[in-house]
């Protein structure tokens, strides 16, 4: 095991890692976005090039899709592939219903797009991202650059009458210039701190006009793989009620782990 590596990366891709389990051969897949999913689609792309994995992808991201093509996916668009078998995605959290917050990479509109048409959904992560309330993380809203100023004052007379802590909003920058999501939108990202009722505060912040989508995933969600720096997994699964403990050999693994780090 490289000792360059952390032991959030090796959680990471003991979660990744274990979550290509779910991966069978010909199945159309939703590829996520970020640090977390990127090992994925490494280790996706090592079964496509090595053991012979037939796989369609479907990336979330520009950012994935390149990723994807580089280590030998085959990828199409959503609209090619119409319905996906399974999405596998990171997480900014995720709570004991397994909802979740993402967006903290930007990418949420087209990776909710991409679960809801997903006959599962599997949320990969380390331990870090799982919270007894919602919140904690900035909740990214997708709005269109038309008019955002007035859009992020609605949102901010919305949450009034809301249940959470905090209420300060702010736009997403790069630089000094907006941050512009892959559909040419810009984020707001709110300080919540707790989240009281995730589902009205989803749906009340959809019905503003301006916004395109919020990064509360509810009901989405369907197993949790969880990793841990020393190679322990734990899997939650929602709808069996289950969870199952396993382990990531680092040893076995090294090879593939060191070559997928570059
Ligand atoms: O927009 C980005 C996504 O929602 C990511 O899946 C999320 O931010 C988690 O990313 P990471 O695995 O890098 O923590």
């Amino acid at each position: 095991m490289s000792a360059d590596l952390s032991p959030i990366d090796k959680a990471k891709f003991a979660a990744a890692r274990r979550a290509t389990d779910y991966v069978e051969d010909g199945m159309r897949v939703g590829l996520g976005t970020g640090s977390t999913a990127a090992w994925l689609v490494k280790c996706l792309g090592e079964m496509v090039r090595e053991d012979g994995l037939r796989l369609t992808g479907v990336p979330t991201s520009s950012r994935t899709a390149a990723l994807a093509r580089e280590v030998g996916i085959k990828v199409v668009s959503l609209d090619e592939a119409r319905w996906l078998d399974l999405t596998i995605d990171g997480a900014d959290e995720y709570d004991s219903n397994l909802n979740l917050i993402k967006g903290g990479g930007g990418a949420l509109l087209q990776e909710k797009i991409v679960a809801t048409a997903s006959d599962q959904m599997v949320v990969i992560a380390d331990i870090s991202k799982q919270v007894d309330t919602l919140g904690a993380f900035p909740l990214p809203v997708e709005v269109i650059p038309f008019g955002w100023q007035t859009t992020k004052v609605l949102i901010e007379e919305t949450l009034i009458g809301l249940d959470v802590l905090g209420r300060d909003t702010s736009l997403r920058l790069n630089g000094e210039r907006p941050y512009v999501t892959d559909e040419g939108n810009y984020i707001l990202d709110l300080h919540l701190n707790r989240i009281g009722n995730a589902r009205q505060l989803s749906l009340v912040l959809n019905q503003i006009p301006g916004v395109v989508e919020n990064g509360l995933f509810i009901d989405v969600c369907d197993a949790v793989v969880i990793g841990y720096g020393d190679g322990r997994v734990e899997v939650r699964d929602i709808n069996e009620g289950t969870v199952e403990e396993s382990r990531i050999d680092f040893l076995e693994t090294e090879n593939l782990f060191t070559d997928l780090a570059d």
